[in-house]
């Protein structure tokens, strides 16, 4: 169980992946474009989508791993290959998150040549991250907004009574 949440808004996550397409939009093949994006799904599509948004990028491909039951890691799992990113050269994968780095292990096994970035990052999966936005320390569980919804909280006078 992480001993603390970092939770994420629907807006801060647009901010957040708008300031990751700062980052890549002049670190493509040469400088140029990137040929395509590969989203490790769930957790990189709603990021590729923003990512792709601002970089005119229409070329988008999917690799599908599952890693985690809610908070609980496991082995991970390739439901679905990438189909049409080669060896990844000139393409970037994407990602929400690294944490152990056990995702990005995978995928990177089998797109050894892509570009890595996410948007956040935990300290002992980022050296496997080529570019990313804000680091969290690691006993952190970021929540995200598919993930949450808003609701009563007592009032903290309340609260103290136990
Ligand atoms: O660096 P790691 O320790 O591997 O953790 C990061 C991965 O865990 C989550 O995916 P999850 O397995 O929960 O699947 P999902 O994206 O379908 O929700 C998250 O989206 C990352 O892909
Ligand atoms: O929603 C999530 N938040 C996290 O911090 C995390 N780490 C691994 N997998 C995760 N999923
Ligand atoms: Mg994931």
């Amino acid at each position: 169980m992480a001993s603390r949440y970092y939770t994420v808004t629907w807006e801060q996550l647009h901010r957040d992946c708008k300031a990751l397409a700062w980052r890549l939009v002049e670190a493509g093949p040469g400088g140029g474009p990137w040929k395509g994006i590969v989203a490790i799904t769930r957790g990189g599509l709603i990021p590729a989508a923003v990512v792709a948004r601002e970089l005119e990028c229409r070329l988008i491909e999917s690799v599908s791993i599952v890693t985690y039951q809610d908070e609980a890691i496991g082995r991970p799992l390739v439901t679905k290959p990438p189909a049409a990113a080669g060896d990844g050269a000139g393409w970037l994968l994407l990602d929400d998150l690294v944490d152990t780095g056990t995702t990005l292990r995978e995928a990177k096994s089998l797109l050894p040549a892509a570009h890595v970035a996410t948007v956040y990052a935990k300290p002992a999966g980022k050296p496997l991250v080529d570019t990313f936005v804000t680091e969290v320390s690691q006993d952190t569980w970021i929540l995200f907004p598919w993930d949450t919804e808003p609701q009563f909280v007592a009032p903290i006078a309340r609260s103290r009574l136990g």
